[in-house]
């Protein structure tokens, strides 16, 4: 994206207080502000075209969002037209248009040649660029983004710096934190979720860039100091049609303009591609032999990871308390990405090491059993692959891995074999749904099925039930177990014939503890209790400062498929 430039003219006042709408984005109060002028954010889009002219205070692409005063961005989607939503925009407060067409309405209209490719700059333009005033780092990959943000933050934090974070779990300024419905926001909410950390003092933030978002334009008009690559896998195929071409969105991240330097971790082919062709400053790191950083050793247990890394700091050792050798790369990632951001070593790796436990990432359900649970967000084989391989590391000699795991439905079918295939190698594999929206969670089992054919008998269990699939892993388990409950992690919801229906993999596992005799604070008889797990295990996380929808009872478990519509709000 080239073409942006600042407003000229008075920065706009930062935004007022901002609070939770329904769908969990930080919104704007409604407080009066005076505003930019169109005219002047005209001036941001080459070849924008005016008619009248007002002063807005804030912008949306989502009629339903409009406030008094606001400028309304009318986008061309997939379902429909913003266009078409015009109407009810101006009847919400709409102030002024951003369209692609001037339509018969009586409000000054701003006409751009595609909307996508300007909201964002304008939408920077309106809150006077505040990402500029930002250290900003963009993580993209198929896995490990979430995973390296809590970390970079957490090194933020121990700098001593008041430090922001956006992606797939929430959104924080400061102290305040907020569910995410997307990882990437679209450009209008990003853009006054800068305004908001510039009001909030925030130095430096940590945030997930999905390849949707670099796709949609959702951060044009940003310029990250660092973008991070963490790794390739196929995932959101049927959006972008072939690893190419996915590979080429996310590549969009490293163009100059973009970001500024770029930490890439070269362990597969796509990050070596990326490497030799980005545009921009590159430090490599990764197992690999041509890593410029190189990551010497790794070992796991219980309480996280360690690696040493050989970087321009020497041979450093960085601990974290991430169980799972996959996240080697993502502690290095966030240990150079600090560096380069100017954290000092020490505060770095003090960070790293301290992160609280991240949402639905490895998380450990501790009751007190003689067994690891372990609720976890893989989705793709290979992060199945790294995460069964972890467990067995875990287990006890002569332990097992019992497996609870699906596959969304409406999406990545492709991946439905292979995930069976990989599944199937854990000593139990339960295979069950993972919100299966409008297809049957029955056939969706089956087609995980194809990839398990040769697996011998008694090894994989079909249970289309969520819940009972839950429990039914956690009955089998014996002392030196350990359970993975795997695709859904720090979700709270999942989509089921067109409703979102509260679930969450953690307080099923608890429940399921609890029915056999396992409750913190309590104890199976006959059983003795574990001792305090360690710092960063075991905690309760995700406890954000509202909920999007309600949650079901402990122990809910109807049948996917007979479960009643109720507890949700609309959005
Ligand atoms: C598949 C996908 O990416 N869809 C995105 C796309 O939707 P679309 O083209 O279908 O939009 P549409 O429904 O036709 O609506 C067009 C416009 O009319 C507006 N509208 C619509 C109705 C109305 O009453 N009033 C109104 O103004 C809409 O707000 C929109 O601006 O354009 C919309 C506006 O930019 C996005 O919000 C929407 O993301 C939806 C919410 C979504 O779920 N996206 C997911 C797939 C996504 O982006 N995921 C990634 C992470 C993926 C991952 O790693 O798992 C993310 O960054 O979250
Ligand atoms: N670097 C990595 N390489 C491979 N697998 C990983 C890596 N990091 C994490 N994983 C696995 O992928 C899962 C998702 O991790 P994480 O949430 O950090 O990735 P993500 O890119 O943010 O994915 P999403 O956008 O879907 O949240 C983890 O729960 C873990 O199983």
């Amino acid at each position: 994206m080239t073409g942006y430039r600042r407003a000229p003219g008075p920065r706009p006042t930062p935004p007022g207080p901002l609070s939770p709408d329904q769908a969990g984005r930080p919104t704007a109060d409604a407080a009066p502000r005076a505003g930019v002028l169109l005219s002047q954010l005209a001036t941001t889009w080459p070849g924008a075209e005016l008619r009248g002219d007002a002063a807005v205070v804030d912008c949306t692409h989502d009629s339903r969002q409009v406030r008094p005063g606001w400028l309304f961005c009318a986008l061309a989607g997939a379902r429909t037209d913003g266009h078409h939503h015009a109407a009810a925009a101006v009847r919400a407060g709409a102030r002024a248009l951003l369209v692609q067409r001037f339509l018969e309405l009586d409000v000054p209209q701003l006409r751009v040649p595609n909307v996508r490719w300007a909201i964002g700059p304008i939408a920077a333009a309106l809150h006077g660029c505040p990402a500029d005033r930002l250290s900003l780092a963009g993580v993209t990959g198929t896995n490990g983004k979430t995973t390296t943000s809590y970390l970079l933050h957490a090194a933020f934090v121990a700098a001593g710096w008041r430090a922001g974070q956006l992606g797939t779990v929430e959104t924080r300024i400061g102290e305040h934190r907020w569910a995410s419905a997307l990882t990437t926001l679209e450009a209008p909410d990003l853009q006054r979720v800068f305004a908001r950390m510039r009001a909030e003092r925030v130095k430096a933030a940590a945030m997930e860039v999905s390849s949707h978002a670099l796709d949609q334009h959702r951060v044009a008009g940003v310029a990250f100091d660092v973008g991070v690559f963490t790794n390739l896998a196929a995932e959101h195929l049927d959006y972008h049609g072939t690893m190419e071409q996915y590979y080429y969105t996310k590549s969009l991240l490293f163009a100059p303009g973009r970001c500024r330097q770029a930490v890439v971790c070269v362990d597969d082919e796509w990050g070596r591609r990326l490497a030799a062709q980005a545009q921009v400053p590159v430090l490599t790191f990764g197992h690999s032999a041509c890593a410029e950083a190189r990551i010497t050793e790794t070992r796991c247990d219980r309480s996280g990871t360690l690696i040493r890394l050989d970087c321009a700091d020497g041979l450093v050792e960085l601990t974290a308390p991430v169980l799972g050798s996959c996240n080697s790369t993502n502690v290095a990632a966030a240990y150079l990405t600090a560096r380069a951001m100017r954290v000092p070593a020490g505060p770095a790796a003090a960070g790293i090491a301290g992160c609280a436990p991240i949402p639905g990432r490895s998380e450990l359900i501790d009751a007190g059993q003689p067994f690891l649970v372990l609720v976890d967000y893989a989705h793709t084989p290979g992060a199945l692959e790294g995460q069964l391989a972890t467990c067995r590391d875990l287990a006890a000699r002569g332990g097992r891995v019992h497996l609870v795991i699906g596959c969304r439905g409406d999406r990545d079918r492709y991946k439905r074999p292979e995930t069976g295939r990989v599944a199937a190698s854990a000593d139990t594999a339960i295979l069950t749904s993972d919100s299966p929206g409008d297809e049957d969670p029955r056939a969706i089992v089956e087609q995980m099925l194809v990839g398990v054919l040769d697996r011998p008998d008694g090894q994989v269990v079909l249970e289309p039930d969520r819940a009972a699939a839950i429990r039914l892993a956690i009955t089998r388990a014996r002392p030196g177990d350990v359970v993975l409950i795997v695709g859904r992690g720090h979700e709270t919801t999942q989509q089921v014939a067109g409703r979102e229906l509260p679930f969450d993999d953690r307080r099923h596992a608890r429940a399921a503890l609890a029915a056999c005799g396992w409750a913190t604070g309590g104890r199976a008889p006959g059983v003795r209790r574990r001792r305090a797990p360690r710092r960063g295990h075991g905690v309760t996380t995700g406890e954000l400062t509202h909920a999007t929808v309600e949650e079901a009872p402990v122990g809910f478990a109807a049948p996917v498929d007979e479960v009643s519509p109720r507890s949700v709000p609309p959005p």
